[in-house]
């Protein structure tokens, strides 16, 4: 098998794991992997698409502007510079984008703070953070309709081969060396927002009575 369909594959897998999750409503999300760095391509979700769905026209492949790269007529993810943002700065070999009613309410409680911090949970190992106590720090960046400016923004962001960005009021993205880490992060982050939220809803009641 040749490394795009590898690649491909790789990509199908975590999207359905990910579909699975419903975490695709209304065609929102996209999902990116390295093919070559040198120059780089990647595959990135084909816009405007039902993410739930399996189909050969899922995925295309792009350049380092986030053009396709061969001929297609599909067109890449309306947020494929933000991909294009985290291969060029990193060694990063996968990036996904999703929507979920979590990371979205906890972007707009958290948004005027600029971030959310973690501490005191079992899966900041997740994380790769070992130590006692250690926390977690995601950055909450404003959202607007113009790409490259939300791509500058969030490029401001990008440190380290895996890491994590939520926009607010529209969903999160995370990056890792592989599909295998990208993925890890993004569940884990998911979890604590769930948790955080929940925790919080359940000591207002635990308040008012
Ligand atoms: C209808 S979802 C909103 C989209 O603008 C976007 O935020 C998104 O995540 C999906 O866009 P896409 O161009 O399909 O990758
Ligand atoms: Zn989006």
């Amino acid at each position: 098998m040749t490394a795009y369909k590898v690649k491909w594959q790789e990509l199908s897998d975590v999207k359905q794991e990910l579909a699975a999750r419903d975490w695709f409503p209304g065609t929102s999300g996209n999902l990116a992997i390295k093919v070559d760095s040198n120059p780089l391509t990647f595959l990135v979700t084909a816009s405007g698409k039902d993410k739930r769905k399996v189909t050969e026209e899922d995925f295309l492949l792009v350049d380092e502007e986030g053009k396709p790269a061969e001929q297609t007529s599909l067109k890449p993810s309306a947020e494929t510079l933000l991909h294009v943002e985290i291969y060029k700065r990193t060694r990063a070999g996968c990036s996904l984008h999703v929507h979920t009613l979590d990371n979205n309410v906890i972007s707009e409680l958290y948004g005027d703070k600029g971030f959310i911090t973690f501490q005191g949970q079992e899966l900041i190992k997740a994380f790769g953070l070992w130590e006692e106590n250690a926390s977690i720090t995601i950055p909450i960046i404003p959202n607007t309709a113009f790409i490259p400016q939300l791509a500058d923004e969030f490029a401001q962001h990008i440190s380290g081969d895996a890491g994590a960005v939520l926009i607010r009021n529209h969903g999160i993205t995370v990056w890792g060396r592989d599909a295998f880490e990208a993925k890890k992060w993004l569940e884990a982050f998911e979890f604590l927002f769930s948790y955080t939220l929940k925790l919080a809803s359940l000591r207002q009641l635990q308040g008012t009575n």
